[in-house]
């Protein structure tokens, strides 16, 4: 069955405009959800702890800080956008108290509801509003007056209007723009964990790391293995993103199109292709969700090993070096546009 796909037309913004917000967690997507949605007139505050770094940055910006428990005993709407290993705790503490009859939960993953880590009473609507795309460029296509496409989902209906609210909050943050499409938190969950694992971030850094270390350790130059693995992967992507895998084919040379089909499938081929099912399997049994849940609560020790070998990779130095010299590159992300 095809999806649904909402548009502007379709939203009621006046929804959400009739709603006291709170977004819990100021980071990658709770700045770019708190001040698009104050810019599209809706009234929102921030909930953050007393110690939290994020909050001198919320009120720069001009928003109204509170805790997570003072913002979600004044708001109707609870946005929770705090890392998703933190959630539990944070409902469980400052959000459940004040999440009285009628008032809706939104999340912008659906992790910790799939996986059973929060259940919230049967009384509220529980939402979904989930950008496919990194927080920081859903609000610099904000400000541009574009939008990165969003997922909604609802999981719990208890006033009949948690749908229409959730499109309403999409378009807030120019989801509408670009286009929403109706989903299940069971959906978006395992495809947006199997996609940032397996092809996003995962699959796409290892393919990189991979070809730069082949070239340089067959003696080629890293500056030259750089471009070729790393900076010309982007030119190659956005002519997929804006026409598909054929028009990527049709502007390389017939040369790199001929390599394409012959050699792509020798380096993802059918072992890769088992072993992505396997990745995929531990998501939807919930193996990877309590790996993750468990490696936190022990203090990350592995994602901290995994953290510095990154940032230790040689290719990293190459491109510091190299990006230097492109001004036009390095545009920085902040937390305003
Ligand atoms: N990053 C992205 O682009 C995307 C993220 N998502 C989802 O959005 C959610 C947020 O992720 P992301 O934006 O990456 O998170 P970040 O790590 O970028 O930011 C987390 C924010 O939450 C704050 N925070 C930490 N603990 C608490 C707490 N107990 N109560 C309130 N705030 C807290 C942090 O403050 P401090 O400064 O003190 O650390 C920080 O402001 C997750 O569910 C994620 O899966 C969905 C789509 C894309
Ligand atoms: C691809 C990573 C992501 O799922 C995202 C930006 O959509 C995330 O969790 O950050
Ligand atoms: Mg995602
Ligand atoms: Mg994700």
């Amino acid at each position: 069955m095809p999806a649904e796909v909402y548009y502007d037309d379709d939203a009621d913004l006046s929804l959400i405009q009739g709603r006291k917000v709170a977004v819990l967690g100021y980071g990658s997507q709770g700045h770019a959800h708190a001040l698009s949605l104050r810019d599209s007139g809706v009234d929102v505050r921030v909930g953050l702890p007393e110690g939290s770094k994020s909050r001198a940055k919320a009120e720069e910006q001009g928003l109204r800080v509170l805790t997570p428990a003072e913002a979600s005993a004044e708001a109707d709407v609870i946005m929770i956008l705090a890392p998703d290993t933190a959630q539990r705790t944070l409902y469980a503490e400052s959000v459940a108290p004040h999440l009285t009859a009628g008032k809706a939960l939104f999340f912008g993953h659906g992790l910790n509801i799939r996986y059973g880590f929060i259940t919230p009473p049967a009384d509220v609507d529980v939402a979904m509003v989930a950008p496919k795309g990194p927080g920081h460029l859903v609000r610099r296509q904000f400000v541009d007056g574009k939008g990165v496409p969003c997922l909604v989902a609802v999981e719990q209906d208890a006033t009949g209007n948690a749908f229409a609210l959730a499109l309403a909050y999409a378009a807030g943050i120019g989801g509408t723009r670009a286009g929403v499409i109706k989903t299940t938190f069971k959906e978006e969950t395992e495809t947006d964990l199997f996609g940032e694992q397996a092809v996003l971030c995962g699959g796409a850094s290892a393919l990189v790391q991979t070809g730069f270390e082949v070239l340089t350790e067959a003696g080629y130059a890293p500056e030259v293995a750089y471009f070729e693995c790393l900076h010309e992967l982007k030119l190659i992507v956005d002519l997929m993103y804006e026409g598909g895998i054929a028009r990527m084919r049709y502007s390389v040379s017939d040369t790199a199109e001929y390599g394409d089909y012959s050699r792509g499938p020798r380096v993802v081929d059918a072992r890769v292709k088992e072993e992505m099912k396997r990745i995929l399997a531990e998501i939807q049994s919930g193996e990877f969700a309590r790996e993750w849940i468990a490696e936190d609560d022990a203090g990350r020790p592995n994602f901290a090993k995994y953290r510095e070998q990154g940032a230790n990779h040689p290719i990293e130095e190459t491109g510091k070096k190299l990006r230097s010299m492109m001004s036009w590159v390095d545009r920085p992300i902040t937390e305003t546009a």
